[in-house]
């Protein structure tokens, strides 16, 4: 079996613009693999890079060097290289990622939010709908909220909005930055369930959960950060 992730040597710093561009460390050198089936939690505290470092795979952010390689069928394709058609390529049918915070396009139903991930990633648009409406409910999203966009939704509604999103499609990489974080103890259950639903699948997952119930639930290992924290100069 090969991974579905590995990174090799990759390294970060911001270059702060309107601080005459100073330069903050954030990572160096960080290597790992991630198998399918396994959950890979980022441990480490508070600025350690662990976000940075889920953007990082995910392409958001540029790593200074290195490589972040992703399984696409039989090639890997290498994440800080690649163009950005190739990326949207690679979120489209390999890479999913769910924020701690829903970003969506207004005045579209939370049904149709959910359903277009699902859509996008090749599902048929009566697959998409039945699995929106199927994730709702074990999210316990209310069926009377779901003809209405999630903008004044609550905290917590809104995260679960985006959980649906991030689940919808069976999608072979996820990366999870804090989904749990305003949820109560019952949905952060059935986030642990979906997650590992999604391990015995073979899916691989990159995750940061501060809450310690649910990180020791969900991990196949955890990679403490702080091992890659850049040397001072
Ligand atoms: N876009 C950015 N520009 C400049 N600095 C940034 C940027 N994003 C993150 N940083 C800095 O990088 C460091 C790591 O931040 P990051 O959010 O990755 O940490 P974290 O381990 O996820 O923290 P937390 O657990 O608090 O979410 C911090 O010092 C932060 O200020």
């Amino acid at each position: 079996m090969q991974p579905l992730i590995k990174l090799n040597g990759v390294s970060k710093a911001f270059t702060l613009h309107l601080r005459g561009g100073m330069k903050l460390d954030v990572v160096d050198d960080v290597g790992f693999e991630v198998m399918p089936g396994e959950c890979v939690v980022l441990g480490g505290p508070s600025g350690s890079g662990k976000s940075s470092l889920l953007k990082i795979v995910y392409g958001n952010y540029r790593c200074d060097h290195g490589s972040v390689l992703v399984r696409d069928g039989d090639d890997y394709v290498d994440v800080a290289t690649a163009e950005p058609r190739r990326m949207i390529a690679l979120r489209r049918d390999v890479m999913g990622y769910v924020s701690q915070f829903l970003r969506v396009i207004p005045r579209v139903s939370t049904i149709d939010v959910v359903a277009s991930a699902g859509r996008d990633s090749g599902l048929s648009p009566e697959v998409a709908q039945a699995r929106a409406g199927e994730l709702l409910s074990r999210l316990n999203v209310p069926e009377r909220l779901w003809d209405l966009p999630p903008a004044t939704f609550s905290g917590g509604e809104q995260q679960r909005v985006n959980i649906a999103r991030g689940f919808i499609a069976d999608l072979p990489v996820l990366l999870l930055d804090e989904p749990t974080a305003s949820l109560d103890a019952t949905n952060r259950a059935v986030v642990v369930e979906l997650i590992e639903a999604r391990k015995k699948a073979g899916t691989a997952i990159i995750g940061i959960f501060h809450d310690e119930d649910v990180r020791d639930r969900v991990a196949s290992r955890v990679v403490d950060v702080t091992r890659f924290a850049a040397k001072a100069a």
